[in-house]
């Protein structure tokens, strides 16, 4: 097989756009509810940040039929990349579309995107316009006080195939879970944290959720404490918790469409290039809650479709494996 060109260089996970059926509905939650600042609007779309985003958003809400993921984005290092992605994609034979600047999502510029080889749409830009500096407007700052997007989780049949796939763009593998037989999930990064994006073992590929870090523990309990006062306590799903993978404190809600959004803070430093993989074993029930807290059915069940460049549903393939039929003490669902 001839050498593949050379991968784009991904600086971090940036944002991703979301179809809603209802934007009011969705700016009440993502907006009022979660305290994301607006950056733009315009008719049938929100961009969306954090305080500590100085980039245009880190989340698109885009009304449309069916609640999907439209894309999700990395940033890359120079605009010479976004030529890299178009590239390497083409090289692995993925469906490639270049979007010039002002064609695509608002904000961004000149920008590739792709359906990758797990089947999930991608896009890789650089340019994207700056946003004033919020870092430090704690009169702004409200619900779960988002910082900012960090991390994607995806769901894919194959997580050996997710795994070999990103490790050849370049990420680096911060942890594990797995048995002597199977790889049941990996975290994997190219920012200095435990991850960019994850894999969640199911029938794919899904957006099982997107991960917005807070920068203390009070305001993962402040969203749930929120959502109780408000008798909305039906949109948490799961948490809050102590993870024992990244060592996040957590917690997991729904959005009115059934997005799933992770509120997550402390995990840890991944920087040093010796950084070694932690591997938890699916029988350790502290793998996913360090206080063995169960996972719930859904939360393994469930998840978001993924769009095709033509904005067409992807068929999903069903997983070979199922962690949640591993039976490990509390959250284990098989027998
Ligand atoms: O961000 C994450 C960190 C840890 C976990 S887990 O539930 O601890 O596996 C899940 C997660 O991928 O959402
Ligand atoms: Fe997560």
């Amino acid at each position: 097989m001839s050498e593949l060109p050379k991968a784009p260089d991904v600086v971090r996970s940036c944002y991703a756009e979301l179809v809603v059926t209802d934007l009011e509905r969705a700016h009440w939650f993502w907006v009022e509810l979660l305290g994301l600042h607006v950056q733009h609007r315009e008719d049938g779309v929100l961009c969306l940040r954090g305080s500590d985003e100085l980039t245009h958003h880190n989340l698109v809400l885009r009304e449309g039929p069916v609640a999907a993921l439209d894309h999700i984005a990395y940033r890359v290092r120079t605009p010479e990349d976004v030529d890299r992605a178009e590239r390497y994609f083409t090289a692995v034979g993925s469906p490639v579309r270049r979007i010039p600047a002002g064609e695509g999502t608002p904000g961004v510029g000149d920008a590739v995107r792709v359906v990758d080889p797990l089947g999930f749409p991608v896009e890789f830009f650089h340019d994207i316009s700056r946003a004033e500096r919020l870092i430090q407007r704690y009169d702004l700052k409200r619900g779960a006080r988002i910082a900012r997007l960090d991390h994607f989780n995806i769901v894919v049949p194959d997580i050996p195939a997710a795994y070999r796939h990103y490790e050849a763009l370049g990420f680096g593998c911060s942890e594990t879970i797995e048995d002597e037989h199977e790889m049941y999930a990996a975290w994997m990064y190219r920012k200095q944290t435990v991850h960019d994006v994850a894999f969640t073992g199911g029938a794919g590929p899904r957006m099982h959720h997107i991960g917005m870090a807070t920068h203390e523990s009070h305001s993962v309990l402040h969203t749930a404490d929120i959502l109780g006062s408000l008798h909305q306590e039906g949109f948490i799903e799961r948490g809050p918790g102590r993870h024992g993978v990244s060592n996040a404190f957590y917690v997991y809600l729904r959005d009115p469409d059934g997005h799933r959004v992770e509120i997550y803070t402390s995990d840890y430093y991944t920087g040093d290039p010796d950084h070694e993989t932690f591997r938890w074993n699916v029988h350790d029930d502290r793998r996913r809650d360090f206080w063995g807290n169960a996972v719930i059915e859904s939360w393994y069940k469930e998840a978001t479709p993924v769009l095709d460049l033509a904005g067409n549903v992807t068929p999903i393939s069903e997983s070979a494996i199922d962690e949640s039929a591993t039976r490990v003490g509390a959250d284990g669902l098989g027998d």
